[in-house]
Order: structure tokens, then sequence, then C-alpha cells
């Protein structure tokens, strides 16, 4: 992981390194996360539930360690900026994470100062040295001076003159990615609120998959009603693994934004005689395809959010957007059949695990093992940055690499390709990425359908009516801050007759 600072000072004076638990079994936690991270570039979503189970640490100091953990990681380029206008050196990166766990709670947490700094030197002390904490203590003493709203004209770039500077210290992202997402917002209005929205831990959204489990399920677990999606709940505590119906895989998490690409998908009308076929191309570990199997096998059941439903009678090839009664197929009369595939066995495999009449199979998707021209709907989630879920990944953020957005374009232009060659003509592909970022997205889809004589860009809005805020289309992009969504982008493309 990329940060400031190095080997150097960090006020240790020959202190012992013994390695002591502290009593303080939350914050030591987030302290180890937050190394590991740092350190050896562990995965803080994969390590700290696997910390807390084996450390029995539970409740309120589970909720602790995670916001400090999460926090912490969230926020470290705000944190760095503010370390090192209070060091007079740079501290050793064991004592550089102990200062940023105790500059978020100090910034971010309204943890009392004393309570901060005391907390955070005792855990160096314990963790490091009685030499190291004494720096701790001094450097945290300046942090403690003001606020973060005090600090941030002190040490992120002035916005008159640098906007994007200010607001990537203000909010704790790469300059990168603030540019980003300032070009796919199509200005700076709701960037700060973007960015904001970003450093808030999201709700645990699941997925009841229909006919085989259903929100009213959910809901006896305390799960609320999704906004939008008609399969969608949201948990506000408590483990999901501990529910029936997702152990059983009738109900998995997933955002709810994925659940509503997925659902577009099935609602545009292609005109079918038979039974549909169906690809997932990029399909794994499985949420796309876990709902889009249980559609093939049961249909659409719950229908949009407004309450209308799939019927025959309603249907009509050319929606009025903002329309109550939602254009949809024919609940697929013949039903449909849905093949799904990764190019890494191990995730086909999840997918296997998480479907139950899909056939699934191990394929590069750019050297398809289908025959072409068959398939009815495409499912194209295509490998991404997945800036659009940096809310569930806190370190992502600092990890990604703007260079390689230019390779997986490539990527995501021959998998789009071999997408469209995949559908029958009449058919539809969705191309779907977890990310806003423009190259891979708009200039994507606009190369490729540029390029090819034989597709025709539908307005993706048009098949998600109960959602508003969408932008200008052809294409629909949710936001975190607009809809409580990881930032999913859906095109929806169809082969010309
Ligand atoms: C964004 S993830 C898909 C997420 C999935 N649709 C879901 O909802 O759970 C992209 C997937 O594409 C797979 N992938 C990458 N390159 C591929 C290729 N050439 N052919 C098929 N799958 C590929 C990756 O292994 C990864 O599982």
């Amino acid at each position: 992981m990329k940060t400031k600072g190095g080997q150097g000072a960090g006020g240790r004076g020959g202190a012992s390194r013994t390695r002591r638990p502290a009593r303080d079994q939350a914050r030591n936690a987030a302290f180890d996360v937050v190394r590991a991270v740092d350190e050896r570039d562990a995965y803080a979503n994969l390590l700290l539930p696997r910390l807390l189970r084996e450390r029995g640490i539970k409740g309120r100091d589970a909720a602790l360690a995670t916001e400090l953990a999460y926090g912490t990681l969230r926020g470290l380029g705000t944190y760095d900026a503010v370390i090192e206008m209070c060091s007079d050196r740079a501290p050793d990166p064991d004592v550089r994470d102990a200062l940023r766990l105790g500059a978020h709670q100090l910034l971010r947490m309204r943890v009392p100062p004393h309570a901060a700094v005391g907390t955070t030197v005792d855990l160096v002390r314990l963790r490091i040295g009685p030499g190291a904490a004494k720096f701790v203590n001094a450097v945290l003493r300046k942090i403690g001076s003001r606020t973060l709203e005090e600090w941030v004209p002190i040490v992120a770039p002035d916005p008159a003159d640098d906007p994007v500077g200010h607001l990537a210290v203000a909010y704790g992202h790469p300059r990168w990615i603030v540019s980003a997402f300032r070009d796919a917002l199509g200005g700076s209005d709701e960037l700060a609120d973007l960015l904001d929205a970003d450093n808030a831990r999201p709700l645990v959204t699941l997925v009841a998959r229909p006919g085989r489990s259903s929100v009213e399920e959910l809901e006896d677990f305390g799960a609320l009603p999704g906004r939008y999606s008609p399969y969608a709940a949201y948990l506000r505590e408590g483990d999901p693994g501990q529910i029936g119906a997702v152990a059983e895989t009738r109900a998995a998490v997933q955002d709810e934004a994925s659940q509503l690409v997925t659902l577009a998908l099935t609602r545009v009308p292609v005109d079918a005689d038979g039974e549909e076929l169906w690809l997932d191309m990029c399909a794994g570990p499985g949420g796309k395809a876990g709902l889009l199997d249980a559609i093939a096998t049961y249909g659409d059941l719950a229908g949009p959010a407004d309450g209308a439903r799939r019927s025959t009678a309603e249907a009509t090839p050319e929606p009025a957007r903002g329309s109550a009664d939602v254009p949809v197929p024919e609940a697929f009369p013949g039903g449909a059949r849905l093949l799904a595939a990764d190019v890494q066995p191990h995730r086909a495999r999840l997918v296997w695990q998480t479907t139950r009449d899909a056939s699934v199979v191990t394929a590069d998707g750019t050297e398809p093992a289908w025959r072409q021209g068959v398939f009815d709907r495409v499912m194209l989630d295509a490998p991404c940055t997945g800036l659009g879920a940096l809310r569930r990944r806190p370190e992502a953020r600092w990890r990604r690499d703007p260079a390689g957005i230019a390779e997986l374009g490539k990527l995501q232009r021959r998998l789009l390709d071999s997408a469209l060659d995949a559908v029958r003509p009449g058919g539809v592909v969705a191309y779907v990425t977890c990310s806003p970022h423009l190259a891979e997205t708009r200039v994507v889809v606009g190369d490729v359908v540029g390029r090819r004589g034989d597709v025709e860009q539908l307005d993706a809005r048009d098949y998600l009516p109960e959602v508003d805020g969408l932008g200008d289309g052809p294409h629909a992009q949710f936001w975190p801050h607009r809809h409580g969504t990881d930032a999913m982008f859906l095109a929806l493309l169809r082969k010309r007759s």
C-alpha cells in the first residue's frame, strides 16, 4: 500500500519491542488490521472478521473495532496530512499507524480528547515501547488542539486554486479518483456529497431471491424493505450468515444497484418464441447470476417496487419513462435457461454454489466456449476498478492505480464485443461496471457501439422507472449519495434484427 513516510525516528528511545496484549481489545484489533493492511497489503474486510472471531470480540467492542479500523483506513489521506503537520520527524510505520488510529478518534469519532490520546498512548506503550508512546502523546495532543474543520484549511490546498486537491485531502480520497468522479458527475456540485457518502459505512443489503425467499422472510430477522428493488432488504445489525435463507442461498448479500441492473436486463422485451437463453459472461462470485437464476426459474414474481407486475397484457415495446406500468415482456412463457461463466475456476465454483438451475462453466469470455448469436439476454458485469464500491473496501482507494485502467479498458472492449457476438439479433446485452469512471463506462460503450453497425443503445433508465437521478441517459448511473447504492453503471444494447 502506498503511504507517506518510511523508516525514521519514532521516538522509541531504545524501548522494548515485546508484544504484550493490551487490555483494550477493540483498539488492539483495529491496530492489528491497520498494520496488516499497511505492512502486507492485507484486506481489512477479510482480516477484521477473523480477528474478532478468534479473539471473541463481540457486540459494542466489535462495532468499535470495526469503526476504528475501517474509518482509519478510509481517512488516512487526511490524517497523514495532519500528522505530518504535527510531527517534527517522519514516524516509523508502526508508530504512524497508531497515530492514524488516534487521529481518527480525535477528528472524526468525537471520542473525548483525553480518552483518544490516553488509550492510543497506552496501546503504543504496550505494543511498541515507552519512547514511541511519548512521541505519540505529543503529536496527538497537537492534533487534538483543533477540529477536523479547523485542520482542513491548514493542511489542504486552497479550494479556489485547487478544488480537486482540496476535496482529496478534506475527504481522504486520492486526487485522481476525485477527478474521475467529477468527470463522471459532469461537474463539482455533488462531489463533496459523493466523497462523504464514500466515507460512510454502507448498510448491509440483502436480496431475497424470487421464488426462493421473500422480503417478508428477511423482515422476520429485523431487516427493512429496500427503497427500490422489490427483492431488497436492509439489515441494520447482525450477521447475515446467521439468517437461514442466506445460509441456504435462497437469499444473499447484494447491493441494491446490483439487483436493479440485473432486473433491468430481464425487463427488456426480446420477442422470444420458446425458451429464452441467458448468458452471464463474467459471473463470479455469482451475485447477479444468483438473481438471474431465480428470475429465470420463477419469473419476476415481486414485480417492480410500485406493485406493477409482469403481464402479457401490459407489455409494450417502447416504454414511457416514469410509467407506473413497467414495460416487461411476457413472463418468459417458454421459460428461461441460464449459462453462467467465469474465467477463474474458483469463482466459477462459487457461482455453482449460489445458483440452483444454471449451467456453470469455467470459460474465458474473450474466447467463448458457447455458440455465437444464440442468446436472448447477456449480462456482462465486466472486470473493472471497483471505484463504485469504495465504501465497502476501506483501503481500496489507496491501492487502485490509474495506470491499470487502459489495460482494463482493452479487456472490457473485447468482452463487450464478445457479448454482442453471443447475443442473437433482437437480443439484448447489459454492460455493467461497479465503477463510474468514464474510461470504463461511456467511453467503452461508445467505442464499441460506434465501431459496430449492428447495435442500438436503449435508454436503460426506461427499464428502471422506480429510480430517479440516474443521469441524462441513455445509460443509467447509480450513486451512493443519491441512491444509497454502489456507483454502478448500466448500458443496455440491443443487437439489430
Ligand atoms: C465484476 S466481477 C463479476 C461480479 C459478478 N457478476 C457478481 O455479480 O457477483 C468480474 C468477474 O469477471 C471475471 N473475468 C475476468 N476476465 C474474464 C474473462 N476474460 N472471461 C470471463 N470472466 C472474466 C473475474 O474473474 C470476475 O469474477
